[in-house]
């Protein structure tokens, strides 16, 4: 019997996966359809592109098909950019059901979401901030009859980074039933298991891939330990190397801010690199024209920030470049999953200097194995180490130039609106704290000042004292010589 027919799923759908070239069901998808098809909450933890999210979609539309009714399924996850490609997956393997699915994100027309809501579509797929407002907003929808809730990347979800989600879930589950089937998937679930396990409260069937390594066995890890000043020579050089090595071929670089990666870009673009950024203070149409253009070769380069660190499925990606070594394990394992994806080759390089060398120590302690060391041709990269670092310093001119740093205040002052602050009493509030902070700061140098003074004190009587015990010692050997 096939794969697939053996998990209980309808020969449809089989035919719909051998559409986009799943045959055989991956270890994921395995081991945690049959408890999905029983009625059990599930809690999948497999390594990067190892099929996760066919592992939630197939038994979701398998049940759909067997009782289609709107809205039936909700998944949640953390960026724009991978709620549409979760959507394509649905959209493709759920065809033949005539399947109407929603993506409610931020930065889109909210009007024309709330009337795709209307329309009672089978699957949201949705990030937590733009749904939360819809249901705060709006009474033309209900969740009240989902079965399924599907948290992708749900570790993600349920930390509070620097986008803090608990608030916008705490409004979505107050809007669905407790009866439900929950579905939570990722490729790091482990630090959050007790947050997870509150949220699946039936008893979840747990799978884990039992694998050591916590990464592919296809990415070939790499590290290059450069000094910070010459690091993006490095890069360039790095590129270069590609560029004449292969026909084919295609990067992502991980930055760590919007600015820098915008920088990046603006510096590859002057040696006339095909390169692209991808980074969340760009709007948002712009973001899912960037991202297309990568995944159609129009462009060779993705430049971006943590943003798309997760779940992006882009087959063609051969190689990884962390442009800064991540701070958290983690976000290292995100990274360099976009490459080595479904079986395939690829290769992650990570840019180390004299500070990163402890993280980089943490990264190998998670995954299970130690990085090797990329070979460079130093004097190549010095030869273009002068005109690199000039052409950097043009184009961080160049950016301060525009409205970047503006447009970063702006977008701060909006975040805090959205988050139902006042942007002036908030600024108000930072500078008291500023204030207070400093005050305290002087207060404790001045009671330091006043200790090392006493200390100094001491110390001067205890020398005199010293000084005169041994002028005494002097006078007395003096007097008994005589
Ligand atoms: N059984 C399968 N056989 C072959 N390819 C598969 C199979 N299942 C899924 N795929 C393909 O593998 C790729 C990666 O799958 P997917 O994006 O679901 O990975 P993931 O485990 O969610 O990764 P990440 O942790 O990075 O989000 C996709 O292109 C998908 O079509």
């Amino acid at each position: 019997m096939d794969g697939f027919t053996k998990l209980g799923l309808s020969s449809w759908l089989i035919e719909q996966c051998k559409q986009l070239g799943i045959r055989k069901p991956s270890p994921v998808q395995e081991s945690c359809i049959p408890p999905i098809m029983e009625g059990r909450d599930c809690m999948g933890c497999a390594k990067t592109g190892s099929g996760k999210t066919a592992a939630f979609v197939l038994p979701v539309l398998q049940k759909l098909s067997e009782d289609p009714f709107g809205i039936y399924c909700l998944v949640l996850t953390p960026t724009r950019e991978l709620a549409y490609q979760i959507a394509e997956q649905f959209r493709v393997l759920g065809k033949p059901l005539g399947l109407k699915d929603c993506i409610i994100v931020g930065g889109m027309d909210m009007i024309a979401q709330a009337l795709e809501l209307a329309r009672k579509p089978h699957v949201v797929i949705a990030t937590p901030g733009r749904l939360a407002d819809h249901i705060r907003s709006s009474n033309t929808f209900s969740m009240k009859r989902i079965k399924f809730l599907v948290l992708d990347e749900a570790d993600r979800l349920l930390e509070q980074g620097c986008t803090d989600f608990t608030q916008d879930l705490k409004v979505i589950l107050g809007a669905i039933p407790a009866q439900r089937q929950t579905l939570l998937f990722s490729a790091t679930l482990t630090d959050t298991l007790q947050e997870l396990k509150s949220i699946a409260m039936n008893k979840p069937f747990f799978w884990e891939s039992t694998s050591e390594v916590r990464t592919v066995e296809e990415l070939d890890q790499r590290y290059i330990l450069v000094p910070e000043k010459v690091k993006d020579a490095y890069l360039v050089h790095l590129i270069q190397t590609f560029q004449d090595e292969h026909e084919d071929w295609s990067i992502i670089i991980f930055t760590n801010t919007c600015k820098n990666c915008q920088i990046l870009n603006m510096m590859l673009r002057e040696f006339s690199f095909p390169s692209i950024p991808l980074h969340s203070m760009m709007k948002q149409k712009q973001r899912f024209a960037a991202l297309a253009r990568f995944k159609s070769s129009n462009y060779k380069i993705l430049i971006a920030t943590d943003v798309a660190a997760r779940g992006l499925d882009i087959p063609t990606v051969q190689v990884v470049i962390n442009h800064n070594t991540p701070g958290l394990p983690k976000i290292y394992i995100h990274r360099v999953g976009r490459t080595a994806r479904a079986g395939r080759h690829g290769m992650a390089i990570t840019l180390v200097t004299q500070y990163d060398i402890h993280l980089v120590h943490a990264v190998e302690e998670q995954i299970n194995m130690k990085l090797q060391e990329y070979p460079v041709k130093e004097k190549d990269v010095l030869q273009i180490l002068t005109q690199v670092n000039v052409t950097r310093r043009e184009c961080e001119i160049k950016l301060e130039c525009t409205d970047f740093d503006e447009k970063k205040e702006i977008n701060k002052r909006k975040q805090l609106i959205l988050e139902g602050k006042d942007p002036d009493l908030e600024a108000k509030r930072r500078a008291e704290l500023e204030k207070i902070r400093k005050q305290k700061k002087k207060f404790k140098e001045h009671i330091q000042e006043a200790i090392e003074k006493k200390h100094d004190a001491q110390m001067r009587r205890r020398l005199k004292k010293k000084q005169l015990r041994q002028e005494k010692k002097a006078a007395k050997a003096q007097l008994t010589s005589d």
